[in-house]
């Protein structure tokens, strides 16, 4: 506990942004192929009473700068103060405030610069708050409603990989046996009760022949498919009808909310997205189109938890089903998730996570805390997110940052191989 009384500011003094690289395997999906490394930004905020605070971000060299740039101008700041930290952050950012789509995966364009700049600080301020005051960070979002958040088992297609990449354990996945056998494993391994499969990678009818096979390998649980918005609507329409009572959701089928309310009114299953509803603005068309059924949030592009707390309520109001969103990420980002879902009643889906695609030694909390049983995580109840930073792992991953930084870097947070013959040009089909 701080020497400084809980009532009294606890002001930012100082504000550390290290890049870190870790192991991706040859994932596919629309835009090509993750590989050899995910990049992502820890961030650090220590305050006047001592007290640090973890926020997780994307880690491509434009979000970058524009973390660097907030946090020079937050200096001084009350932890308690988010909105406060919001508008510098703004004011920092005011000459590309406006929609980007870099720092993600590439695919979501549209989310807002300033609320993805703003999420790690207000992570890491709640981080903070929590300790201050002994209580976790789900306290603080209105109290735990779940003591354990389920996540699902995310497969993917996968490539067996560049012949000069260093190979993994998991082998490569392009057809619906292997898909089964990559579920297989990651059921037995974790438990999932849920799957999700990103497709968009090959012709639609290879991708209904997957969901089939998993269907019957799997029948209790629940599936989605996610092709991140490469079929066209006439084809997005086909494959949802052939998919009828097999898909609990179907996810970003093709791309833009006309395009969506247009599968919509033809299909029988809900429509989710991450990709055409990704800020506040893009609410209000979907609604009145009927365009989506389902959102998925991400605190990493939605301005944090606060903010994800305030788009769950929007959903309710609008009888929206809730899920949740991920990239691949490290231990800070899966903790504040688990905080994030645990305390939103309404998110009722079993949320993404790319957690098993990392290998286990690759993360910068100390391990521990994150452990998945029967498909979901314990809700950390210890004060702030409940992990501490592994600061040996934090150097270790940033000197593998600096030795791979100087070649292949996008501006997506991914080192990203481009798969031959990919054209990432939605619709695809
Ligand atoms: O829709 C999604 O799940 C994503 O956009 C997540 C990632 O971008 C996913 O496609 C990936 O990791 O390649």
């Amino acid at each position: 506990m701080p020497d400084t009384p809980t009532n009294e500011p606890h002001r930012i003094r100082d504000i550390r942004i290290t890049p870190v690289a870790f192991r991706d395997p040859p994932l596919l999906n629309t835009v090509g192929v993750h590989e050899p490394f995910a990049l992502r930004a820890i961030v650090e905020v220590t305050t006047d009473s001592g007290v640090y605070g973890l926020g997780e971000s994307y880690g491509d060299a434009a979000h970058l700068d524009r973390l660097r740039a907030a946090a020079a101008r937050l200096t001084g700041v009350d932890v308690w103060h988010v909105q406060e930290i919001a508008r510098r952050i703004r004011d920092a950012l005011a000459a590309d405030a406006g929609s980007g789509g870099h720092g993600m995966s590439g695919m979501v364009t549209g989310t807002r610069t300033a609320d993805r700049v703003l999420s790690p600080f207000e992570v890491a301020c709640l981080d903070i708050q929590g300790k201050v005051l002994g209580r976790p960070v789900s306290d603080l979002l209105g109290g735990a409603v779940r003591d354990r958040v389920a996540y699902s088992a995310y497969l993917f297609y996968k490539w067996a990989g560049h012949p000069d990449a260093e190979p993994d354990s998991w082998g490569a996945a392009l057809d619906p046996d292997q898909l089964v056998a990559q579920a297989r494993r990651m059921i037995d391994d974790y438990g999932f009760t849920a799957i999700k499969l990103k497709g968009g990678v090959f012709p639609p009818d290879e991708e209904i022949a997957a969901v089939r096979a998993l269907r019957a390998a799997f029948p209790d649980h629940p599936l989605r498919i996610d092709p991140n918005g490469a079929w066209s609507v006439e084809t997005s329409i086909r494959v949802g009808r052939e998919l009828a009572g097999v898909i609990e959701y179907l996810e970003d089928p093709t791309t833009e909310i006309d395009g969506m309310a247009r599968v919509a009114r033809e299909v029988p299953m809900p429509l989710a997205t991450n990709m055409c509803v990704v800020a506040f603005d893009q609410v209000k068309p979907a609604v009145e189109q009927d365009a989506v059924q389902v959102i998925l949030s991400d605190h990493h592009f939605w301005g944090g938890l606060g903010r994800s707390r305030s788009l769950a309520a929007i959903c309710d109001t609008f009888g929206l089903g809730l899920s949740m969103h991920s990239n691949s990420h490290l231990g800070i980002s899966l903790a504040a998730m688990t905080h994030l879902a645990a305390a939103t009643p309404n998110l009722t889906y079993a949320c993404d996570t790319h957690w098993p695609w990392k290998d286990p030694e690759d993360d910068v909390v100390v391990p521990g805390t994150l452990v998945f049983e029967k498909g979901s995580l314990a809700v950390p109840t210890g004060p702030g997110l409940g992990v501490e930073l592994d600061r040996d792992a934090l150097a270790r991953m940033h000197e593998r940052y600096l030795a791979c930084g100087l070649r292949e870097r996008d501006d997506t947070g991914y080192y990203r191989r481009v798969h031959p013959g990919f054209d990432p040009t939605p619709p695809r089909w």
